[in-house]
């Protein structure tokens, strides 16, 4: 990184803090909160790169020619000075984290740094950071709630200070008080104020309807403590979807692999004889559900933990992890499991039809660098990836209907080795490319990991030949509709439309694709290519219920990419459209992406075009600047001349 580079990104930063957002207006007591929350985790805040690595693909023939501007310099991670690593994405303080969660967790606080919103660490980095204070931040925490406790016993008028602007004195306080109940109970009243929550995402979710239940007592539900005896092959979240409650029960070892049962034994042990009940039900009152979650008494932050896997493994329709080897074999048929890519949390393998992408998840050691995702954050990605699924159709008629996105087919929580197979496929991905990943043998084997089951979307646009003007139109013309689409129906913004997110497949069976854009139907011309949008891990999008969106403010280093480079450019201004309040709905960042995309065409990749074509492309990129969203761009000329039908006006 070039230190001109790093002082534009401080300056950018800078002047964002002096000119905070305007729409949480009420957020003066929690800022306060934030920054003392800050101040304690200071020295537990550890910095690491997220990888996006140029590849050296020699079947890239783009690579070679003269359009090329040089790859962006690699640089090494604190964490491995063997790997390279970019500039691009040090997620290690990844935002999809609940504040409320997040104030609570530090079951592994040797490995999540800085987990709370809020400013960018000014903390040392990599392994200068000091060892977590646990007594310290104990304390804080219960100053915290003791500070609460008095404000609101007296009187519940004094919320007002807490709760944003719109809020009437009179809204009575729950009288449950810990600050992540009042601060539910405040975006309960007003929804857009405050950042969000996973957990109340959790608990706002209408399609999710669970309710969390940390009774051991309660005969309603059949639950009891259980001796330690029974701790040998105890609550393996077996739900039982038969009954209107699900039930927990012992299962039988012979059951399970060795690998799953240490795996529950030792999160079960963790959880101090606490049983964890999931049960489909509408969640109508929050207060109900904090005190059920009660993250400030009895339980500990394994408890979140367990809970939130416990959560995922429902989500994904299981009562137990599968195995690597088993999923597999139920999509591959005949056919050998090839690997097709790799990213910083992921391995992607075809299998079948279908790509798996591998991601390791709540393994306490680093995977590529980097600080393994926790199952909330990959029950995010879940949610994320769902929603998007309904532009599909598939779920009923829609006013806004696109196939852009990446359809996912399955989600699956795995558990155990990488079996032969895969193992094989990931080793001739590395003699032909050179994996910048570790090698998956040295996984453990009580190592979880998350497989989303995704339709092939072909090749990413960085290794993808393409041939004429004709091909980059209709590539064009997909994402901006798609993007479109989403941000009709969801608000949805990509925030990370790089190259490697975008696949391109050749097909000959539609020569046109349909969007419905707000009930208007459209057709656009495919000149053989299908395109789909991959990686959601940035994105915002807003389901009705709750809002997800990764909180980028906790991610500094994200924005200090290489002056000059379009890619960080393009965060740099997200960041500047944005004001670093990331929760907010900013469709204009998906037209950043689209004209870093033009660029892209333009600079990057070579295809037959002739100089009338570059004209085109560039009064484009001109026009994209005025566009508030990709709605808005999708009537541009550019776009409307590639439709061959279309209803809207
Ligand atoms: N559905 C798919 N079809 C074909 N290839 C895919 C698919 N999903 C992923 N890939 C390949 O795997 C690569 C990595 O996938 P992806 O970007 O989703 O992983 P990641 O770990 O989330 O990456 P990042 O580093 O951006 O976080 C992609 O660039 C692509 O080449």
């Amino acid at each position: 990184m070039s230190s001109s580079s790093m002082s534009s990104s401080s300056k950018s930063t800078a002047s964002n803090f002096e000119n905070p957002p305007p729409p949480p207006t009420s957020l003066d007591l929690w800022s306060q909160i934030v920054a003392e929350e800050n101040q304690h985790y200071d020295n537990q805040i550890d910095i690491v790169f997220r990888r996006r690595k140029p590849r050296n693909d020699p079947n890239n023939v783009n690579s070679k020619n003269s359009h090329d501007i040089p790859r962006r310099p690699s640089r090494v991670s604190f964490a491995d000075p063997i790997k390279r690593v970019s500039w691009k994405r040090s997620l290690s303080t990844r935002g999809r984290t609940s504040i409320a969660v997040g104030a609570s967790l530090v079951y592994r606080p040797e490995l999540k740094k800085d987990r709370r919103k809020g400013k960018p660490p000014t903390h040392p980095k990599g392994n200068n950071a000091k060892p977590a204070n646990f007594d310290k931040e104990r304390l804080y925490f219960q100053e915290v709630d003791a500070f609460e406790l008095m404000e609101e016993s007296p009187s519940p008028k004094k919320v007002g200070s807490w709760i944003a602007g719109n809020v009437t004195d009179d809204v009575p306080l729950p009288s449950i008080c810990s600050r992540l109940e009042k601060w539910l109970h405040a975006r309960r009243l007003n929804p857009r104020s405050g950042p969000s929550s996973t957990l109340s995402k959790i608990l706002d979710t209408p399609t999710m309807k669970l309710e969390t239940i940390y009774d051991r007592n309660d005969s309603d539900f059949r639950l009891r403590s259980l001796d330690r005896s029974e701790m040998e092959f105890e609550t393996i979240y077996d739900l039982d979807h038969s009954s209107s409650d699900f039930r927990l029960r012992s299962m039988d070892q012979s059951e399970l692999s060795n690998s799953q049962l240490q795996n529950l034994k030792t999160r079960e042990t963790r959880s101090s004889n606490d049983a964890i009940l999931i049960r489909s039900e509408s969640c109508e009152d929050i207060e109900a559900g904090v005190k059920k979650l009660s993250l400030t008494s009895t339980s500990s932050s394994f408890d979140d933990h367990n809970n939130s896997f416990a959560v995922l493994l429902e989500t994904c329709g299981q009562s137990a992890p599968s195995m690597l080897e088993d999923l597999f074999s139920r999509y591959s048929g005949s056919e050998t499991v090839v690997k097709v890519g790799e990213g910083t949390y992921g391995e992607a393998f075809k299998v079948g039809n279908c790509v798996c992408k591998i991601v390791p998840f709540d393994g306490d050691f680093r995977v590529n660098g980097e600080v393994q995702k926790r199952s909330v954050e990959l029950l995010e990605e879940v949610f994320l990836s769902q929603t998007l699924n309904q532009l599909r159709g598939s779920d009923g008629v829609s006013n806004n209907l696109c196939r852009t996105f990446i359809e996912s087919i399955e989600f699956r929580v795995c558990q155990g080795l990488y079996d032969a197979d895969l193992i094989r496929a990931w080793e001739d991905w590395d003699r032909k490319h050179n994996s910048e990943n570790d090698h998956p043998k040295e996984f453990p084997e009580q190592q979880c990991y998350m497989v989303f089951v995704q339709q092939h979307g072909g090749k990413d646009l960085e290794s993808f030949v393409l041939l004429n003007i004709d091909e980059a139109r209709t590539l064009l013309v997909q994402v901006a509709a798609g993007l479109a689409v989403a941000e009709s129906a969801f608000e949805f913004e990509h925030r990370d439309l790089h190259w490697g997110n975008i696949l391109v497949s050749r097909s000959d069976d539609s020569a046109t694709l349909q969007f419905t854009l707000d009930g208007k139907n459209l057709l656009v011309e495919t000149y053989g290519l299908i395109i789909s949008i991959i990686d959601f891990t940035l994105s915002r999008i807003s389901t009705g219920g709750s809002i997800l969106f990764l909180d980028l403010s906790s991610d500094p280093d994200l924005f200090k990419g290489p002056k000059g480079d379009k890619q960080s450019e393009t965060y740099r201004r997200m960041k500047a459209v944005t004001e670093d309040w990331w929760e907010g709905s900013f469709p204009k960042t998906n037209v950043l992406w689209l004209v870093y995309l033009v660029d892209i065409l333009l600079t990057k990749k070579s295809f037959e075009r002739t100089s009338k074509d570059e004209r085109d492309l560039r009064s484009l990129k001109k026009r994209l600047d005025k566009y508030a969203s990709a709605k808005e761009a999708i009537l541009d000329p550019f776009f409307t001349n590639m439709f061959v039908e279309s209803d809207m006006a």
